[in-house]
């Protein structure tokens, strides 16, 4: 039997490379309209995860979607300005095919100007480049985001503008949101749901009833230290 609100339903999802195994007997949901941040230590499969949802990966067990456009955030190293192509913004936009003023609309949704698109990526400030990003991972009108920490080796500035940007996305359009993060804040700031992960699933449900500090403690050993921002 299928959840009419779920988007993603995961059931015993085994992950391997090599036969050695690194996601165990795996099952949750997603519903429409949830952020969902997985949090685990260095290693714990993460990315694993990720890459199996997306079907980049073999894995066992059985993986639904029940979503029209699944959209992501290309990788770290990209959002990070490394060797990147030597596109100007029009040209990267248009590996989308978008339709007629679907750019003009993306660029005035994440706030950028039109005469950027004759720009290369590197004449781009770090602010605006991120934006552009963002433009990017949604011209195409996706209803599920995927992002594997947007944020990691960028400045307080830049994720302040990824995730801000990704939550007005949110709040006004349907969008689910899967995220991978070390970051407890935006756990607490912008996760409906949370899921920890260490080989197997370590806790699954919202942050404010799953996040104890005795389970962080389980998840990453000692030394976290559990900070929960107020303001939701
Ligand atoms: N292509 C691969 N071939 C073999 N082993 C891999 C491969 N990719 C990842 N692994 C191993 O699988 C395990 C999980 O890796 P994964 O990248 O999913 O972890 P993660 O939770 O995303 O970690 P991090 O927080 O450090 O990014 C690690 O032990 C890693 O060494």
């Amino acid at each position: 039997m299928t959840d009419e609100n779920a988007v993603l339903t995961v059931s015993h999802l085994d992950v391997a490379y090599d036969g050695a195994g690194v996601i165990s007997d795996l099952s949750f949901s997603v519903d429409k309209r949830d952020i969902l941040v997985v949090l685990g230590p260095n290693g714990a499969g993460k990315t694993t995860l990720l890459r199996a949802l997306q079907n980049l990966l073999p894995y066992h067990g059985t993986i639904t979607w029940q979503a029209r456009k699944i959209g992501y955030l290309p990788p770290q190293e990209f959002l990070q300005r490394q060797n990147l192509p030597p596109l100007t913004i029009d040209e990267f936009y248009a590996f989308k095919n978008p339709a007629e003023g679907d750019v003009s609309e993306i660029l005035s949704q994440v706030g950028l100007d039109e005469s950027l698109l004759s720009h290369q990526f590197g004449e781009l400030s770090t602010g605006q480049f991120q934006r552009m990003m963002i433009g990017w991972a949604l011209l195409d009108k996706p209803d599920v985001l995927i992002l594997d920490e947007p944020t990691s080796g960028i400045d307080v500035g830049g994720e302040e503008t990824i995730y801000s940007l990704l939550h007005q996305f949110w709040r006004n359009q349907e969008l689910t949101i899967l995220l991978v993060s070390h970051d407890l804040n935006i756990v607490w700031e912008y996760a409906t749901q949370v899921i920890c992960l260490n080989k197997q699933q370590m806790c699954m449900g919202k942050p404010e009833e799953v996040l104890t500090p005795e389970q962080l403690k389980a998840l990453y050993g000692t030394g976290i230290k559990f900070y929960r921002h107020q303001h939701r």
